[in-house]
């Protein structure tokens, strides 16, 4: 801790979306102060020479990725890293005495095989993965209160989960049927540049992509599972969008009685109650994408179909927010024992 009595942050990978929009958000944290943004690639340079938006709001330079070094200069470290880099950093970090925020997909999975199947990596150690504390706040958070390591978890999974979890739990819709149409703004695919998110290929285009490939499926399905108490698995869709930010997962399932769309509102709203992130919407009100940039919230809207037995529910997010730096901090305020929503009280931006 400083003088001031704020908590000491680095930020790796600070030089990607989801690190700039971590030093966005911390700098109106009221017990944060950002010690080190770090970069691989780029360090000794000023961050705002790359960030030009960041003139006269963070005056410092980029440190090199030195593990003893972050030890001496933060207490938490948030390591917004890609999949394959935080593996092997973040047992460092935590060897060094370190607090861990980790947004990649890494110790999401409690069993390495399966991350191996679909990350096309090398797990790390078992001991990582069962240390790592999945960091969905608003059905988890108990869980973080204290510990030193939180996986945060994917944005696709975010909305998705939000969305599924209260009907699963309350036994509303059949396992077997659940559908999920999945659309992403290009930002989720990182700052890196590839053929998939070119203006000339995504501008006035809509794609799908990884068809029952997606990284995001085993991680879905663990925590569907856990809430179920029997094996649950799903069809899932992604489709990239030509939009900068958000995430709408719309999913789809057979219910197993006579709900209506009073049903789902109530249910949700008292599965949420005292959740400030998580706003339900009344009867027939959809949420859009536009409704939640650029803040922390998720917003749910529910279409029952009695013709059809299926309910629709629709769950929207800020994949650079909700889905990956907002979810983070909230993540920190729990491991704390703060008030969960500092640093956290944005507006969406509309239009
Ligand atoms: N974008 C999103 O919406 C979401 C992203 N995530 C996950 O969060 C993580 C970060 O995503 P995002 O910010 O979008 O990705 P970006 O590709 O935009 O940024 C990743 C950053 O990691 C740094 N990096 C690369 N290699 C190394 C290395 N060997 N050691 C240290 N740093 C390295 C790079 O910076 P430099 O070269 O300067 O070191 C780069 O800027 C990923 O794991 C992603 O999957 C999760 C949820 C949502
Ligand atoms: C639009 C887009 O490409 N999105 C990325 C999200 C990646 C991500 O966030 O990866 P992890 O959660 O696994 O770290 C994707 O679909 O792979």
């Amino acid at each position: 801790m400083t003088v001031e009595g704020k908590l000491r942050t680095a930020i790796v990978g600070s030089t990607g979306y989801g690190g700039v929009e971590l030093i966005r958000l911390l700098q109106s944290h009221p017990k944060v102060e950002i010690t080190s943004v770090i970069s691989s690639s780029s360090a000794g340079d000023a961050i705002e020479e790359g960030f030009p938006h960041l003139t006269g709001i963070i005056d410092r330079r980029l440190d090199g990725v030195d593990p003893a070094q972050m030890a001496e200069r933060a207490d938490v470290v948030f390591t917004a890293t890609p999949s394959g880099v935080s593996a092997k950093l973040v047992p460092q970090l935590l060897e060094a005495g370190l607090k861990v925020v980790d947004l990649s997909g890494d110790f999401r999975l409690k069993d390495g095989s399966e991350y191996e199947h679909w990350y096309k990596h090398p797990a790390p150690a078992d001991e990582y993965l069962e240390q790592a504390v999945y960091g969905l706040c608003e059905v988890f958070g108990e869980r973080a209160a204290g510990v030193d390591f939180i996986s945060n978890p994917g944005c696709y999974p975010t909305a998705t989960l939000l969305g599924l979890i209260p009907a699963i739990q309350a036994g509303w819709i059949k396992h077997d049927s659940i559908i999920i149409d999945a659309k992403s703004g290009v930002t989720g695919a990182g700052r890196g540049t590839s053929l998939m998110v070119h203006y000339a290929e995504i501008n006035e285009n809509l794609k799908t992509y990884k068809i029952n490939k997606h990284q995001h499926i085993p991680e879905i399905e663990q925590t569907l599972t856990e809430i179920a108490g029997e094996k649950v698995t799903v069809t899932f869709t992604t489709h990239l969008v030509p939009m900068s930010r958000g995430i709408m997962s719309t999913m789809y399932a057979g219910m197993k009685g006579n709900y209506t769309d009073q049903d789902f509102v109530d249910l949700y709203r008292e599965y949420y109650a005292g959740r400030p992130y998580v706003r339900v919407r009344d009867v027939g009100v959809i949420p859009a994408t536009k409704e939640v940039s650029g803040s922390n919230y998720c917003d749910i809207g529910f279409a029952t179909d009695a013709r059809t037995g299926r309910v629709t529910i629709v769950s929207v997010i800020d994949n650079v927010v909700k889905g990956a730096a907002g979810q983070a901090i909230q993540n920190l305020n729990l491991m704390m024992g703060w008030e969960e929503t500092l640093g956290l009280g944005y507006t969406p931006v509309y239009p």
